[in-house]
């Protein structure tokens, strides 16, 4: 790939081509999308009253390379989440095409940590789901938990994750992701849920994973984070690209027209 003439020895991680994602919503509008509404569907052999259609992606296209942190960005609504749970794979593409150099990770608010269990079942569980040996959980244990900062304040690793406010449920999430080498860790508002401690400390965590060799999504509103974290930025707005380049000229951009 060229830019500015000169020929690129990046190595490309994403490529995004001319994305388009749509979401199907069965029973909307309606009022009828329960579950007996359903079931007297089935029962009668009648066909969904409505499916609405909401194009959350519209024609997307960028290239992300090996090393580089990009922040993306935009109001709410506009599509961010459903652009990294589509380069994550979790979402199918209506148009164009995704194609990613390795296994991108999805560390949402919603990643899948079990409520019942303890936060230390939790971290051993999600290192073993995140293809770590036994061993290896056994000997990264330690820093995960304090990386996590969830006992400063007492045993909370013991107790169930019920427990924990949202805040701190997020930081265990994000220190178990971030105890992996990801080759694409893609990040949904993880920071924004930390005290500003642990935002330093993951701040410095992605500038670390992205040393590592992968390639760092951030979607945040914080625009401090983003302009501490990333030095790319994407800017999206009702699912279209709006601008794509430095952090600094990006969210400057966004802040001047948040302004207005
Ligand atoms: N599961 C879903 N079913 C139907 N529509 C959805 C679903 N998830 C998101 N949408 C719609 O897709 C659009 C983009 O939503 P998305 O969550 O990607 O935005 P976002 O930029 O991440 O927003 P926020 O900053 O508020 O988190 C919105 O119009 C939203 O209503």
């Amino acid at each position: 790939m060229a830019r500015h003439g000169k020929s690129d020895s990046r190595v490309p991680t994403v490529i995004v081509d001319d994305v388009h994602i749509v979401y199907r919503v069965h029973g909307a509008g309606s009022g009828k999308g329960s579950a007996t509404s359903a079931l007297s569907r089935i029962i009668s052999k009648k066909r969904s009253p409505s499916i609405r259609e909401v194009h959350a992606v519209r024609g997307i296209s960028f290239t992300a390379y090996k090393g580089e942190a990009v922040g993306l960005i935009g109001s709410n609504g506009s599509g961010k989440s459903t652009m990294l749970a589509a380069i994550a794979g979790l979402l199918p593409t209506e148009r164009g095409g995704i194609y990613t150099n390795g296994q991108p990770s999805l560390l949402g608010v919603n990643a899948a940590l079990m409520n019942d269990l303890t936060g230390d079942r939790n971290v051993i569980l999600g290192c073993l789901a995140m293809g770590m040996s036994p061993e290896e959980v056994k000997s990264r244990y330690q820093e995960i938990v304090d990386f996590s900062g969830i006992n400063e304040k007492g045993d909370f690793i013991s107790l169930p994750m019920r427990t924990y406010s949202s805040g701190m449920a997020a930081r265990l999430r994000f220190s178990i992701a971030a105890a992996k080498t990801h080759e694409v860790l893609l990040i949904d508002e993880a920071l924004a849920t930390g005290d500003q401690k642990f935002q330093k400390r993951s701040e410095a965590r992605i500038r670390e994973l992205r040393g590592e060799a992968g390639t760092v999504f951030l979607v945040s509103h914080n625009n401090n984070a983003i302009r501490d974290t990333c030095e790319r930025t994407i800017w999206i707005e009702k699912g279209e690209l709006i601008m794509d380049g430095l952090t600094d000229e990006v969210v400057k951009e966004y802040e001047k027209a948040n302004r207005a």
